[in-house]
């Protein structure tokens, strides 16, 4: 049984549509990316899920046992706020100081524990999140683009280290980043959304998809590509979409594979 499963959702704010007949499932142990440009949504999807924001029409069904930890995008902070790394990864709810020691450690944070939290550098806080939404073991952890403020070498770590927690938890991981040809190398599933769902599935196959280079650009596709080569050693990537890694959801897509249909029955008529 999915974790989550989105059916036809729209939101509507202030006359504007935010998200337009969205449908998604998420099961156990898999990573899903949302990437979009900026405006294209992603967030309130992500607050939809999380239960921050209800939907103006459609279906949201979750698990019974369905558990979120959310990293959000930014979190403001009083400065004049007395509050420890420590004592915050204790808030709201009481968790013994070994578990949270561990997970900070995990989080490779463990030096931040006596910290001020409105000292802490963009980086530094992003990690303290994760720590603390690990805490409560959940059976998905949401990201809304928690790797901001984290440099390179941080960034790769911080991939690695949802990598081992999906393994760990068997949770399910949905995250929200711009860093694309990063973040989709860690990815099982994509998912390009621009107020709809214009397309998803195996990040190298969205990556060559039109509907991610009219949106994104032939640049884009070029740094997944090469990104996911260098990195697996694998053979030249394929720039083809290939029909079974990638479902579109876009009308001129439909329009392309009815000519695809149409020149393959060509071909083998000649
Ligand atoms: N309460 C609201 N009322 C009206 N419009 C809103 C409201 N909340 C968000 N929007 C609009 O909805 C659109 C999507 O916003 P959202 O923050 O979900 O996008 P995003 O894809 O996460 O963007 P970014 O990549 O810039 O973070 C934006 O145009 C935003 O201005």
């Amino acid at each position: 049984m999915s974790l989550l499963t989105l059916d036809a959702i729209g939101v509507v704010r202030n006359g504007n549509v935010i998200l337009d007949d969205v449908s998604l499932e998420l099961s156990r142990g898999e990573i899903v990316t949302i990437v979009g440009p900026n405006g294209s949504g992603k967030s309130t999807l992500l607050r939809l899920i999380i239960g921050a924001l209800a939907p103006s029409c459609g279906r949201l069904v979750r698990d019974n046992h369905l558990s979120i930890g959310y990293v959000p995008q930014r979190l403001q902070i009083d400065p004049t706020l007395p509050m420890t790394v420590g004592r915050f990864m204790a808030l709201p709810n009481r968790h013994r100081q070994s578990d949270i020691e561990a997970a900070l450690t995990s989080a490779d944070a463990s030096d931040l524990i006596k910290r001020q939290l409105s000292a802490l550098s963009g980086g530094q806080l992003q990690k303290v999140l994760l720590a603390r939404a690990l805490l409560e073991r959940p059976s998905l952890l949401v990201l809304d683009e928690a790797n901001q403020g984290l440099d390179h070498r941080a960034t790769a770590e911080f991939y690695r280290h949802i990598d081992r927690v999906r393994t760990e938890l068997g949770c399910a991981v949905l995250m929200v980043s711009h860093e694309l040809h990063v973040v989709m190398k860690a990815s099982d599933r994509v998912i390009c959304l621009n107020t709809t769902v214009c397309c998803q599935g195996h990040p190298e196959h969205v990556a060559a998809s039109p509907e991610w280079q009219s949106l994104f650009g032939i640049e884009a596709r070029d740094a997944v590509a090469f990104y996911c080569h260098r990195e697996s050693g694998h053979a030249e990537p394929d720039h083809n979409a290939s029909e079974q890694g990638v479902q579109r959801h876009a009308e001129p897509e439909q329009n392309a594979r009815q000519t695809l249909r149409e020149k393959r029955a060509c071909r083998h008529a000649g």
